[in-house]
């Protein structure tokens, strides 16, 4: 097989050759220059040398002219083959030198091959040398022509480094400009090479990167360094570039995220053995993200409605709450102008008023009605932002829509929760004052009159307590719509609240005004169905009119409420006019109880006692505590006058306690002294049994004046047995319990019957000072009073008559049976240190009484 001599100074030349010629049967021999050629072909002869011109040490052409002068060798085929700056005269100074052929790359590898072959054909030494024989003429030419291939060369070379370095230059740009930082790993030696960049990237001094990968990796935040690596790692593998955003934590603790770039260099066996990339700063490139995530987000989940439009008012987007409130989807929107909202609630000028506002303030602000998909129109409240491009003009607007229907709906429920009473649904005292207050001042330029009615239902607490508030509103409405019914269309009813009702009465007179009241207690007589139940509710009424009682409407409703206050006293359903006298009667009673609240401080209480016999023996058994008050003004106060308005504000509370440690001390002061065996009777209101602890108040009082329980005894009135059973019950066993005696006053005034009475723990009964005045006279007072005797005897009670005021009394009450007495036959009530005078005045009671007698 012929022998062919490739020679080339560059590996992959000789490679390409090398491969095309074994791959077509021939052996192959190569060699880097032409003296390594000259050296093989004369060990082992070729049968063709294939060479290039420009080689180190030995060019082709020197190669070509030892090739032709040597004997052993001449005569075989010599072939340039070269792409090094041809040109005409090289291929004609090879010829001329000797050479068999002059072939230009790249050769097409048929036509390279067919050369060969016809080379190869040449191989018989021609019997004279074309070799020139004038060695002076081809050393000239020679020199010219390598001359000529060197400049050549170096004009090239300077090119390609002339590109190199604008090349460089523009990398160099193009880096700073992304200010990036460049790094280069060799994997070989684990060295790492930063660029002062890249360490300024890193918040470091170039000085303080030891080039180090762990060093490197110490920067990257923790949660992201597995990503980085994982990149890399798959970028080896790929022979692909990877590129990978990561944290970096600078020295001071700042995190700065980082865009790395990076590329594996590998040897001629596939192996890695260098890295490079670069980096740049994105910090400011991912916080934008992050907000343009979150705007987007806020936008998305905006629970107002919001769109924007381009500067025509074009929408571009809308979000979700807007399409949920108007009714169209994101796409059916899109596009349109937002005018299609608008409800033509407004009138052209508004719209082109909120340009103009718009335009000027870049912001507009206000309420206007929108209109839905489907054609309806709803309140809105809308804000319009614009928004400008770089060069400062409006480029979009902004509009956040705020569907103000249940602010709306709230608004008129509160302006109606204002004036209207939610349970009656009458108007309430803010509208009654506003519609009294027109309807005075109409009276006032007309010269009519106006009439107030005050209501209260009786006995309505009972109704509300006893069955339940449910049953209690029921009467409350039914009232309410009876009412509404009776008055007429420019007339007012209103609830006052609880079950008190006022009725503004317009151009009417008192004798108006006492039919439509006679007529309204008639109406609400007639029975109320409420739950299962049928119910019958009085009512009371006070009746003011303009101009005759009252001016304006405070003292229209003030004194129809003193007229009902007296309705009430006068037992009520039925209706009273207010009288100049009532209203100095409630003067008074106000002035009382501003004064009865400084009355305790100020020690203007006093206690009188009334002495109490036993009507047998005639003995002294005890006295009974009786308040008053000692007004500074006014004088002594009697009970009856302010224990009412106590009861009332409370006060009675504070004023009872005071008076049981007043009494209790009294009493033992009284046993000190050698008036032994003397009871003490104290009076309890029903309030300071409802409200107070009267049990641990009575046994603090006896605590403190040492005095023994069973000198105590406490009067309680008889409608409080009517009350609570329960709770009052019990409180009075615990009394008991203590050892005081109980007592039951004024009986025979209330309804209790004897089975009730036995219920109770109670020792005495006092008959009602009322039937004690006529006992003489009157046959039913001495029937009533016998009876309440032998019932209270047949109860194993005893009884005590009050307000014996003489000698007969005293002795019909004895041959009834009556056990004891007191009134003022026998002693008035007096102050407890005239007690003592008193009794001496009076040694023996029981000589007195059967004196007088
Ligand atoms: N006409 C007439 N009256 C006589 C006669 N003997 C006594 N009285 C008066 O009759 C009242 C008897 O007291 P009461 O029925 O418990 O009636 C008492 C009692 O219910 C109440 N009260 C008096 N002091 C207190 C008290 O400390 N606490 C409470 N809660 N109520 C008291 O005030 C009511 C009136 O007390 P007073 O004005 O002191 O009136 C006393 C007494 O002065 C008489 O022969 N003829």
């Amino acid at each position: 097989m012929p022998r062919i001599l490739i020679v080339d100074d560059r590996e992959e030349n000789r490679y390409l050759l090398q491969s095309l010629l074994e791959g077509h049967g021939y052996l192959v021999d190569v060699a880097a220059e032409g003296a390594e050629a000259l050296l093989t072909a004369r060990q082992t002869p070729p049968d063709l040398i294939i060479t290039d011109i420009l080689m180190p040490v030995m060019d082709g052409f020197r190669l070509c002219r030892e090739w032709k002068t040597d004997h052993t060798l001449r005569h075989i085929p010599l072939a340039f083959y070269t792409a090094t700056y041809t040109d005409s005269k090289d291929e004609a100074y090879a010829l001329g030198l000797g050479a068999d052929a002059f072939i230009t790359k790249p050769a097409d590898p048929d036509d390279l091959l067919q050369l060969i072959t016809e080379l190869l054909r040449l191989r018989q030494p021609p019997a004279v040398s074309r070799f020139k024989s004038d060695e002076a003429t081809i050393l000239k030419e020679y020199n010219a022509v390598l001359i000529q291939k060197l400049e050549h060369k170096i004009a090239q070379l300077e090119a390609a480094s002339f590109r190199a370095t604008q090349n460089e230059q523009r990398l160099t740009l193009a880096l700073e400009v992304e200010e990036a930082g460049i790094w280069d790993w060799d994997l070989l030696s684990g060295v790492i090479i930063w660029s002062d960049r890249h360490a300024a990237l890193f918040g470091m001094e170039p000085e303080d990167f030891d080039g180090r990968y762990e060093s490197f990796r110490k920067r990257v935040h923790p949660n992201d360094i597995d990503g980085l690596e994982a990149a890399s790692e798959i970028a080896r593998d790929q022979h692909s570039d990877y590129s990978k955003d990561f944290r970096v934590i600078w020295p001071d603790g700042s995190l700065h995220w980082i865009a790395g770039r990076g590329r594996y260099l590998y040897d001629a066996q596939g192996k890695p053995t260098r890295m490079c990339g670069v980096i740049v700063e994105i910090t400011t490139l991912k916080n934008n993200e992050e907000q343009m995530r979150l705007a987007a987000q806020v936008f998305e989940s905006s629970h107002e409605a919001i769109i924007i439009t381009d500067a025509q008012a074009n929408i571009i987007t809308a979000n979700s709450a807007f399409c949920r409130s108007t009714g169209y989807t994101a796409e059916e929107i899109s596009g349109v102008n937002a005018s299609i909202l608008r409800a033509d609630q407004h009138d052209v000028g508004y719209f082109s008023d909120l340009w103009k506002d718009l335009r000027k303030n870049r912001h507009w602000n206000g309420e206007l009605n929108n209109r839905r998909k489907d054609g309806s129109t709803y309140p809105v409240r809308l804000s319009i932002s614009a928004v400008g491009d770089d060069s400062g003009l409006t480029s979009h607007y902004v509009s956040i829509i705020t569907d103000l229907t249940q602010y709306k709906e709230a608004e008129e429920r509160i302006q109606y929760m204002a004036y209207f009473d939610a349970l009656s649904t009458l108007p309430n005292r803010t509208l009654l004052r506003d519609r009294a207050v027109h309807a005075l001042a109409a009276a006032r330029r007309d010269q009519t009159e106006v009439a107030m009615m005050f209501l209260d239902l009786d006995h309505f607490k009972t109704i509300n307590d006893s069955l339940g508030h449910s049953v209690g509103d029921q009467v409350l409405q039914t009232v309410a719509s009876r009412l509404k019914y009776l008055i007429r269309e420019v007339d007012t009813v209103a609830r006052y609240g609880g079950d008190e009702f006022s009725i503004l009465l317009t151009n009417t007179d008192a004798k108006g005004a006492a039919q439509l009241a006679q007529k309204i207690i008639e109406t609400l007589a007639a029975p109320i169905e409420a739950g299962n139940h049928s119910l019958v509710v009085g009512v009371s009424i006070g009746i003011s009119c303009y101009p005759a009682d009252a001016d304006d409407f405070e003292a229209l409703l003030k004194n129809s409420d003193i007229a009902l206050f007296r309705a009430k006293g006068a037992g009520r359903n039925n209706f009273q006019f207010f009288t100049q006298e009532m209203n100095t009667n409630a003067h008074n009673r106000l002035e009382l109880e501003v004064a009865l609240r400084s009355a305790l401080a100020d020690n203007q209480f006093r206690l009188h006692y009334q002495p109490q016999f036993d009507l047998r023996s005639g003995k002294l058994l005890g006295f009974e505590a009786l308040l008053r008050w000692q007004h500074p003004v006014r004088g002594l106060i009697p009970p009856l006058e302010f224990i009412p308005i106590a009861e009332i504000n409370g006060l009675i509370v504070p004023i009872g306690t005071w008076v049981l440690n007043e009494a209790c001390r009294q009493a033992k002061e009284w046993q000190t002294r050698g008036i032994t065996h003397a009871m003490v009777a104290v009076n309890l209101s029903a309030v300071q049994i409802r409200q107070a602890n009267i049990v641990s108040i009575v046994k603090q009082a006896l605590q403190a004046s040492k005095l023994e329980a069973k000198y105590l005894e406490l009067e309680l009135t008889e409608s409080l047995l009517l009350e609570n059973v329960g709770s009052v019950l019990l409180q009075l066993h615990q009394l008991k319990e203590i050892g005081v005696t109980l007592s039951i006053d004024d009986f025979g005034t209330g309804y209790s019957s004897l089975a009730y009475l036995k219920r109770f723990p109670i020792d005495t009964l006092k008959i009602d000072k009322s039937f004690v005045l006529n006992l003489t006279e009157d046959a039913d007072s001495r029937a009533i009073a016998l009876a309440i005797v032998s019932m209270a005897h047949s109860l194993r009670l005893k009884v005590i008559a009050e307000g014996v005021e003489d000698a007969s009394q005293a002795k019909i009450l004895a041959e009834m049976g009556c056990d004891e007495a007191q009134g003022y036959w026998y002693a008035r009530p007096m102050p407890g240190d005239q007690v003592a005078g008193w009794l001496q005045r009076n040694p023996e009671p029981a000589t007195l009484l059967a004196n007088r007698a």
